[in-house]
């Protein structure tokens, strides 16, 4: 891989949950640790680096708390720069993520705000009595977790879920980890928002643009599909287990993840002429 990175510009996509963190019973509980993020921090100082999460902007910026890297929320419907930009001629890249210039984040699904808000409340009113489910609020889909639920009482939970969406039929629900999303009906994905970010950061078109995607779920299968047709890049799943998937590379768990990142970091740093010695530099010590 590294060989095939030599000169090339990474850029580097990351899932949050069950890739920086390890999966738990409670979203609310599922920190990175400082080691992770040490290793994040390392790798966005060399490489344009992406979160792009099922999670709601916010909350995944509030666990990964790092400043110099792009945020995805809500798969990739809400997306934002980091405050400042510096682009590897040492320009300023302007914030700015809509198509219009304008500052701020760029949300494709911003006109289902309204019904996404009412589908959180319905659904919160009509899963109440089921123990252990759980509605989360991700601002432009809600999730339907049931890690916790009985396994008896999960078909009742979905008819529940069904039955709330007969009445919004502009959204769809799709299925992850141990939980159910309500997303709106548009034509946006984990995929879409890799597409997106490339462009902005002005590198859709480049040859020598190496993506690399770092995910669990199903929802990162958008996302490997656009590399594998990019033709160039690592779409890298993260299981223990064999599954069925369009990755080409795998790591079991966020353990090695966090030494798979760290391990690119270090390559950089030490390829990178500012980081070796003089005596290396020009070259006696070859
Ligand atoms: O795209 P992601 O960042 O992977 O988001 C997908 C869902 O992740 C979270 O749920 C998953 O992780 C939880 C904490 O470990 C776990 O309890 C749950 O069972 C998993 O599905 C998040 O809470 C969801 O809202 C996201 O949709």
């Amino acid at each position: 891989m590294m060989k095939e990175a030599k000169g090339k510009r990474i850029v580097v996509f990351l899932d949050y949950d069950g890739t920086l963190s390890p999966i738990v019973n409670d979203p609310d509980l599922a920190f990175m640790s400082d080691e992770m993020r040490g290793a994040v921090r390392e790798v966005s100082k060399y490489f344009p680096t992406a979160i792009i999460s099922g999670r709601s902007r916010d909350k995944v910026k509030e666990f990964v708390k790092l400043d110099n890297v792009y945020y995805a929320g809500s798969h990739g419907m809400d997306i934002m720069a980091p405050p400042e930009q510096l682009t590897s001629d040492g320009k300023h890249r302007p914030q700015a993520l809509d198509r219009k210039g304008n500052e701020g984040s760029f949300q494709p699904a911003k006109k289902f705000l309204p019904a996404i808000q009412e589908i959180f409340t319905a659904l919160e009113e009509h899963t109440r009595k089921i123990k252990g489910a759980r509605i989360e609020d991700n601002r432009f889909c809600v999730s339907v977790h049931f890690r916790q639920v009985r396994e008896e009482d999960y078909d009742i939970l979905k008819e529940k879920v069904k039955s709330v969406l007969e009445s919004y039929p502009d959204f769809r629900l799709t299925w992850g980890r141990k939980v159910m999303e309500v997303r709106p009906c548009i034509e946006w994905n984990k995929g879409h928002a890799l597409e997106y970010l490339l462009e902005h950061l002005g590198l859709s078109n480049s040859s020598d643009v190496l993506p690399l995607y770092i995910g669990d779920d199903r929802t990162d299968e958008d996302a490997f599909k656009v590399i594998e047709s990019r033709g160039q890049g690592y779409p890298i799943v993260v299981s223990s287990v064999a599954k069925d998937t369009k990755a080409r590379y795998s790591l079991k768990d966020p353990k090695e993840v966090h030494m798979f990142l760290s391990h690119v970091a270090r390559w950089k740093k030490a390829s990178s002429p500012f980081n070796r010695s003089s005596a290396q530099i020009v070259g006696i010590d070859d």
